[in-house]
């Protein structure tokens, strides 16, 4: 009833200019902040001098790493248990870090005095590449850290490295393939701030910023700060886009809460697009090297997979505790393959800190990428069609649930029928006919196929937790007696409209119009805990939470029902939005006739209370495992070695849709974000750690120029798990389409004789290749 294509409710606002973003909040009083950064990307400071900055009239408060120091407060935890440096006390690690932060009377000045600050650096060598960060002599990043003489952060591995190896000795045919999947960035529209207010007298401290967890960060500042927990509000208001980036807690944030602490006025902090791009978090960064295993006729056996992951100065990333490397467990892919074995070893680099997961659900994109990447090269070796090769691999049906070679469980899924569609739509064998003319006439055209399955909604408690806190998601819902409801949850949108795909949800469950609740989000104060949005989990998890809590309230209805009906509650069935006696559906009450006589003087049995609301948590018993067939067509001008994305058809299968149109939407911005980093976005360094992509001039984002009109399809294929059957879709395509448009190039490329070429894929390279040069690999270093 209430499922299907209905408008966000949120957009009334944001195409009226009345969205309320954290800095559009303004408070009496309230004082600016800004910060220092470091110039360098690994230097000793040997002294910071602000007298002259304090000496600015318009200056309340500098603060520096010694001052935090002094509250303890200088480091902090990362979301990977390792420390970061609020202010830099000792080194900087990497460009663009905090050193200082000034507070003033106005932003303005603020940045002004930041130039009055004098600060003495003693240069140090920089680590930039990876490959060199374990290198005998290597300088040491983290000799904050006791008896460090290293780089080296982890060594993690899965899957059964015997069971593979003894495939790979007897295999027919093995391929091995270097890549990397380039250092990228989240790039949200609006960049992170803050605004903190401490209030004296209550002691109650209230932070606005633009957090997908406003929950676990009010936690967090509890634990870290010894504020007590319920003295602290987190409010997230409007968010102008998140991708990952805006799940950890920013030094910045802690600046502002001192700086509120310290002055006793309400102080506001935010960043520019420079300092977005190059201290907040980034993603991916991973040296990655396939190999596959299978027999001449193209089954394939085994894959093994060696990483060394790239974590930056302070190792911040983002995922389940239990997980070093995420959820890099899916490198199998969507296939049928007997064994796997991948082993990730973690080194500190003198770059940001991060590795969230930007659109990827923890590490999967990268999973994705490198098995339908290691897919092709097998095709290449094999002259093999690539869709028909994975055809031939793919799981079927029959084979769900599925335990991965990794151990874990697929809940569901018809992968052969997706990637068919993709192919009909596509028009596969013609576009296969048109390309070989081409080719006969010198034309470069490319057909790239992916497919791909993402594990999203972490999730289930007993495998899972984030420094401790467990996946779980809270849901509230109230049902005032004209039978208008509000439901309140945990988990933050940042442009994804949870205000109306919830309140769909919530409007399918009860049988009134999604228009008739309102949803809650995004402060601490108002709604239940939880571990917020981000790894497609809202759907899974606090859309769940959202159903079961509303058929809380409907079992309550049905109680109070049966009192006005004068029958038994067992007698009672539930159909078109009604509770009526089994037989007699006529005499139905909705659930506004029922929540008007729940609050009125009718006689209810003993132990019912006088009203429907109801309250949950949600503990998910697996993951959900959406999937999807993607086709990408390009042509390649081998005079300028410009991509042109000419088509894309994007299946998706993300179980029941809510929002169809939603959906959609996600889908159109994950592709949008595919295309991008497979042909333009690129974080770059020169071999000091100088930031070559620190404004949109230099770090390249996708616009509708590049980006053709997208075809979608959908097969529909229910979680098991979830109570609506929904699977989380808000990173699938971002997830799968890389590989498609890299597979395309690739394929373009062919008469040329290459087997891969590493992302982005800029006419600069691309015409390298054409023109006989070695395709270039290691990227972050141009
Ligand atoms: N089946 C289904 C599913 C889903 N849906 C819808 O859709 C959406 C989404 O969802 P999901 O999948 O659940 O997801 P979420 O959780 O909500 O979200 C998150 C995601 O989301 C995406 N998308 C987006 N969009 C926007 N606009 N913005 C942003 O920021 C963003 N981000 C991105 C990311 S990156 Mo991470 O954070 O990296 O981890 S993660 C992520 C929402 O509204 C929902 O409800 C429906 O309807 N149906
Ligand atoms: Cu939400």
């Amino acid at each position: 009833m209430s499922y299907g294509p209905m408008h966000r409710k949120e957009d009334a606002r944001f195409i009226r200019g009345r969205g309320n973003y954290t800095d559009d909040v303004r408070l009496p009083g309230m004082l600016h902040g800004a910060i220092l950064r470091s110039p360098h990307a690994h230097a000793r400071i040997v002294s910071v001098d602000t007298s002259a900055a304090e000496a600015h009239p318009k200056v309340r408060a500098v603060i520096t790493g010694q001052t935090l120091a002094g509250l303890n407060l200088a480091w902090m935890p990362t979301l990977s248990q390792d420390t970061q440096a609020v202010l830099a006390t000792d080194k900087v690690r990497f460009q663009g870090q905090e050193v200082a932060f000034v507070v003033a009377e106005d932003a303005y000045s603020a940045r002004d005095a930041l130039e009055l600050i004098d600060v003495e650096y003693e240069p140090l060598d920089a680590v930039i590449d990876a490959r060199h960060a374990l290198d005998p002599g290597a300088p040491v990043i983290r000799d904050d850290l006791e008896g460090r003489t290293d780089n080296h952060i982890f060594d993690w591995e899965a899957g059964d490295r015997a069971r593979a190896d003894a495939i790979f000795e007897r295999a027919e045919v093995t391929v091995a393939q270097d890549m990397i999947y380039p250092r990228v960035h989240p790039a949200p529209l609006e960049t992170c701030g803050a605004l903190a207010d401490f209030d004296k007298v209550t002691g109650k401290l209230t932070v606005w910023c633009p957090t997908q967890a406003p929950h676990a960060h009010r936690t967090l500042y509890a634990m870290v700060a010894g504020l007590p927990e319920h003295k602290i509000r987190v409010i997230s208001p409007d968010i102008g886009g998140g991708f990952g980036g805006k799940v950890g807690i920013y030094p910045g944030y802690v600046c502002a809460i001192v700086g509120s602490i310290v002055t006793g006025k309400p102080v506001k902090w935010m960043e520019d697009r420079s300092e977005n791009l190059m201290s907040t978090a980034f993603a991916r960064d991973y040296h990655m090297r396939g190999e596959v295993a299978a027999t001449r006729d193209g089954r394939i056996q085994a894959i093994r997979v060696k990483v060394l992951a790239d974590h930056g100065a302070f190792n911040g990333t983002a995922q389940p505790t239990k997980f070093p490397a995420g959820f890099f467990h899916v490198f199998s892919g969507s296939y049928d393959i007997e064994a796997a074995h991948c082993e990730v070893t973690g080194v500190y680099t003198n770059k940001a800190p991060g590795g969230v997961a930007y659109a990827c659900s923890f590490r999967v994109t990268e999973a994705v990428y490198l098995v339908e990447r290691m897919v092709d090269v097998l095709a290449a070796e094999l002259g093999a069609d690539p869709a028909e090769l994975r055809m031939r691999n793919l799981l079927k049906p029959d084979q769900f649930p599925y335990t991965s070679p990794t151990g874990w469980e697929y809940d569901s899924g018809d992968y052969p029928k997706a990637l068919r569609l993709a192919m009909d739509m596509a028009g596969y064998d013609k576009l296969r006919a048109e390309q070989a003319d081409k080719r006969a006439r010198g034309e470069l055209m490319g057909i790239g196929v992916s497919f791909f399955t993402e594990a999203v909604g972490a999730g289930p408690r007993k495998h899972m937790d984030i420094l401790g806190l467990g996946m779980a998601d809270g849901a509230e819902l109230r049902v005032h007696p004209t039978g208008k409801a509000v439901l309140r949850v945990s988990c933050q949108s940042q442009g994804q409209g949870h205000e109306t795909t919830f309140a769909q949800i919530v409007g399918q469950e009860l049988g009134i119009p999604a228009d008739d609740v309102e949803v809650v989000h995004g402060d601490t104060d108002q709604t239940p805990f939880g571990l917020g949005t981000y790894g497609s989990r809202s759907t899974p998890v606090s859309g769940a939470a959202a159903a079961l809590v509303s058929r809380k309230v409907r079992d309550r209805a049905k109680i109070v029902a049966a009192a006005m009906l004068e029958a038994s509650p067992d007698d009672l069935e539930w159909a078109d939005g009604k509770w009526s006696v089994v037989g007699d559906p006529s005499a139905g009450r909705s659930m506004a006739e029922i929540a008007l006589a729940a609050h009125s003087s009718l006689e209810l049995p003993e132990g019912v209370e006088g009203h429907l609301d109801a309250v949950t948590v949600y503990n998910p018993p697996n993951l959900t495992y959406p999937f999807g067939a993607y086709i990408c067509v390009v042509d390649v001008d081998p005079g300028t070695g410009q991509v042109k994305v000419r088509r894309f058809v994007a299946v998706d299968d993300c179980g029941v849709r809510i929002n169809p149109m939603i959906v959609e939407g996600q889908i159109h911005g994950g592709l949008a974000d595919g295309v991008g980093m497979a042909l333009m976005q690129v974080m770059a360094f020169d071999e000091d750690g100088n930031h070559l992509g620190a404004s949109f001039m230099d770090y390249l984002l996708p616009t509708a120029m590049e980006c053709p009109s997208w075809e979608l399809g959908e097969t529909v294929t229910p979680s098991p798990t979830h109570p609506i059957g929904a699977k989380g879709v808000g990173e699938s395509a971002t997830v799968g389409s890389p590989a498609a448009v890299v597979n395309a190039v690739v394929d373009a490329l062919g008469p040329y004789g290459v087997r891969h070429a590493d992302m982005p894929l800029t006419p600069a390279n691309v015409w390298r290749v054409v023109n006989g040069d070695p395709f270039r690999t290691d990227l972050a270093i141009p």
